[in-house]
């Protein structure tokens, strides 16, 4: 089914963004990329809110972050409420990333991963629905910290 996605990434994953990007829409998803434009270096956080904000105000049904690791941009995301933004490196964990935490944005490293396995994990991440169940349970407790219950 084809969708809205959104991406953002800062220099160091610049070309893998483009490379994703054009991958995207020649499998007719609409693609709004917010940039960076150039490889000139770039904050990460600037980007990510801008993802975070295109994901939680339904300008994109999903979001898809990228940097050098993948670490600093997912815990730009993340800072949004209405995100749960996975950093993912494999299939599996791509496809966890929907069955168990029902992930709105996926996050993935450059410098860490080749394109094949990027986009692998991007095929996952659309193609897998969420489990709900006991999972709904705990991602409510995400969106409200007041749901968790003391550990016992
Ligand atoms: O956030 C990161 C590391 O946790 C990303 O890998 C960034 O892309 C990286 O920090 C950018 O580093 P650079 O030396 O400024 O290219």
């Amino acid at each position: 089914m084809a969708e809205t996605i959104a991406i953002a990434s800062d220099h160091a994953a610049i070309d893998l963004k483009a490379t994703l990007a054009q991958w995207l829409r020649e499998q007719g998803h609409e693609v709004i990329d917010l940039g960076p434009a150039t490889a000139d270096s770039v904050d990460y956080p600037d980007y990510g809110y801008a993802l975070a904000e295109a994901v939680a105000g339904g300008r994109a049904a999903r979001g898809i972050a990228l940097c050098g690791s993948g670490i600093g941009i997912s815990i730009a995301v993340n800072r949004n409420p209405a995100v749960r933004c996975a950093l993912v490196s494999d299939n599996l964990s791509a496809r966890l990333s929907r069955q168990h935490n029902d992930a709105n944005i996926i996050a993935m490293g450059a410098r860490l991963i080749g394109v094949d396995t990027a986009k692998d994990c991007v095929s996952a991440f659309l193609a897998t629905p969420f489990e709900s169940g006991r999972h709904q349970r705990r991602i409510d407790k995400l969106s409200n910290p007041a749901f968790a219950k003391e550990p016992a």
